[in-house]
């Protein structure tokens, strides 16, 4: 049975940081696609890679996206990681020239499912943990296994209580 890791910390991402991160991940991807430098699609791992995807995909004018659907959470509890839905495989292939993107990689569960559909797609992720990203050829930044992200489509403005005082 998986027990789920103790997660002390909290690493809370805005909506501009996820912007800003993901343009770093372009950045970081333009013209590294075989032959030529380009890449022949974006291929998004939903949910979370769907918005950094879309923004990788405007950066590096991409504009065959595809998705495939990976389920492996409940909220904080892993199960099995399981496909609900491939993409068009008449374009992906074998996923020579196909960008991966997700949102980030913790235990590479989610993505070892993906390379077995895509060995030979290049895999990108926003956020990276320790334990595999090694399974990622390309990320911006590395948090600690100890470490939950919390996206911004998953956290809403609200009042806190100052240090001091009530
Ligand atoms: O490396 P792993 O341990 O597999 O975890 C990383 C995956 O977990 C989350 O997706 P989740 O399954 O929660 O679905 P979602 O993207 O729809 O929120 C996250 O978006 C990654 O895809
Ligand atoms: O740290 C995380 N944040 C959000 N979703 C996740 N799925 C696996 N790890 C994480
Ligand atoms: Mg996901």
């Amino acid at each position: 049975m998986y027990e789920p890791l103790p997660h002390e910390k909290g690493f809370h991402v805005s909506w501009d940081q996820l912007h800003r991160d993901a343009r770093a991940l372009a950045w970081r991807l333009d013209g590294k696609g075989p032959d030529d430098g380009a890449w022949r699609a974006v291929v998004a791992i939903t949910r979370g890679g769907m918005a950094p995807a879309m923004i990788v995909a405007r950066e590096l004018d991409i504009r065959t996206v595809d998705t495939i659907s990976v389920k492996s959470y409940d909220h904080q509890t892993q199960g099995a990681a399981q496909i609900l839905k491939s993409p068009d495989m008449d374009i992906i292939g074998d996923g020579t020239g196909i960008l991966v993107i997700d949102d980030l990689v913790d235990t590479g569960r989610t993505l070892d499912v993906v390379r077995a559909h895509m060995p030979k797609a290049h895999i990108a992720t926003v956020y990276a943990k320790p334990m595999a990203k090694e399974r990622v050829q390309t990320f911006v930044t590395e948090v600690s296994q100890d470490t939950w992200i919390f996206f911004p489509w998953d956290l809403a403005l609200q009042y806190v209580q100052p240090y001091r005082g009530k």
